[in-house]
């Protein structure tokens, strides 16, 4: 989602204040508001969701964000604070280097999207780098026209003969092989080859985890799959971005595809792989339909896969983790399950407790140590954590090694319609159970960090 045409340079400024509630007033005064809303209120209302949830990113960005009954549908306003900031004593706003401030319209549906978006470039730690980093507002604002969308391309390398050669190859393969569609590992390679133009008779996607719009040749493909935290395996995430790309209409169900990848960041392909959609999907999927729960949306999917992926390989807190999430149908879960703990996510407003709020990460991540699974609505309401599975139908036998985490996992997606994503703490592996059959995403200890 492009941003760059809510932002306005008149809106990154130095902030002079060394406190957060003053570096707020004066975002909001760089900020066009409508006559009738008070910003007294606002800074009020602002500071109190700050001491109730942090807005603060890590890597020295903050991310402040509120609905307002506002014309507009989005204002952005930017301050600069390279001396950090002060907060009730919080350390970490010290480290502040960035404030993002977000007013939404309340109409706005488009807004969790945004503040995912916001959140995905966030994590890339060049962009990150590049903005938390300028010497001044001038850079400052360059910076964030290059992170957002119209900045130039950006440093492309030059030695890509090996690079031609592999893409090439995967032409005369895709050929060969009637594939329609050419997948490529976008994260492997640096650019300097306009890859999608050498597959003029196919379709082409484009595998990233950049969030930013402003990535090298995003515009040249016919369909970008996001996916999040690349191990350093070659095509490790394939699986992931295939079932994204089903789900989101990209892929279809009797497809051929090739795919070209490598280690991420190496800026060398070194690896064709030609697969049949249908027959990597065949023990979960009978027909395209069946693929998601009725109620669930592909963006909540890719969310909680995103988020199982990374438990999967950085662990937390430098220990792996394992965990469960059920995702679907609640009212047919409900029947199903038993509090273990008090249910964190009691009384919270759904908008809060969504899956699809960037914020969620950091709090899901927390309670992934608690025993038990997480349920999750089709519209990505977290509704539980810490909630016993006692479905009928456990199965007997499973594949040696995965024991009563993944039996819930498998019995839960027969007793209701639902999708039951496991994370093993025992072996990194993440699988995902659809009416009891099971699907290996990221295979055992596949690019395990912890
Ligand atoms: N029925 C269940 N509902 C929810 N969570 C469960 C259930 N059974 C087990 N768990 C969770 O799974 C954890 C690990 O259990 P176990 O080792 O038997 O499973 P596993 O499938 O081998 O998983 P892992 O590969 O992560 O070790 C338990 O500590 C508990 O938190």
């Amino acid at each position: 989602m492009r941003l760059d045409r809510y932002i306005s340079k008149t809106r990154i400024i130095d902030v002079v204040s060394r406190d957060f509630e003053g570096a707020l007033k004066e975002l909001l005064e760089v900020c066009k508001i409508d006559a009738g809303l008070d910003r007294k209120k606002l800074l009020a209302d602002l500071i109190s969701r700050e001491k109730t949830m942090t807005t603060y990113l890590g890597s020295g960005i903050a991310l402040p964000h509120i609905r307002l009954p506002m014309k507009r549908n989005y204002i952005f306003a930017i301050g600069r604070c390279p001396d950090g900031m002060e907060f009730e004593g919080h350390e970490e706003y010290r480290d502040l280097r960035l404030i993002f401030l977000l007013l939404a319209s309340e109409g706005e549906n488009s807004y969790l999207n945004v503040l995912a978006s916001l959140a995905r470039t966030f994590q890339e730690p060049t962009t990150v780098e590049m903005l938390t980093d300028s010497p001044d507002i001038d850079t400052l604002r360059k910076s964030v026209s290059v992170a957002f969308g119209k900045g130039p391309d950006k440093k492309r390398t030059k030695d890509n003969k090996f690079n031609r050669l592999i893409l090439r190859e995967a032409q005369k393969v895709a050929s060969g092989a009637k594939c329609s569609s050419v997948l490529i590992f976008g994260d492997t390679f640096a650019g300097g080859v306009d890859v999608a133009d050498q597959f003029d008779n196919f379709k082409t996607i484009l595998v990233t985890q950049s969030g930013s719009e402003a990535s090298l040749d995003k515009k040249s493909f016919n369909a970008v799959i996001p996916v999040r935290s690349f191990s350093s395996n070659r095509l490790s995430q394939l699986r992931s971005a295939m079932l994204i790309g089903l789900t989101r209409g990209i892929l279809k169900h009797n497809e051929r595809i090739c795919c070209v990848g490598g280690i991420p960041q190496t800026n060398q392909f070194d690896t064709l792989v030609v697969v049949d959609v249908e027959r990597e999907f065949q023990s979960v999927f009978t027909r395209q339909a069946d693929m998601l729960p009725a109620t669930v949306k592909p963006e909540v999917l890719e969310r909680v896969l995103a988020i199982a992926t990374e438990l999967s390989v950085e662990g937390r807190e430098g220990r792996p983790v394992g965990c469960l999430f059920v995702l679907g149908d609640v009212a047919q879960v409900k029947p199903h399950i038993k509090q273990l703990v008090l249910n964190p996510f009691y009384g919270y407003d759904e908008e809060e407790r969504n899956i699809l709020n960037p914020f969620m990460d950091e709090t899901v991540k927390e309670y992934s140590s608690l025993d038990g699974a997480f349920t999750i609505k089709g519209d990505g309401a977290l509704e539980s954590a810490g909630s016993l599975i006692h479905a009928p139908n456990y199965p007997s036998q499973l594949p040696s090694g995965l024991g009563s985490r993944h039996a819930a996992g498998a019995a839960i997606s027969i007793a209701a319609d639902c999708i039951a994503i496991v994370v093993s703490e025992s072996t990194g592996q993440v699988t995902l159970f659809r009416r009891g059959q099971l699907l290996p995403l990221i295979e055992r200890g596949v690019g395990r960090e912890v």
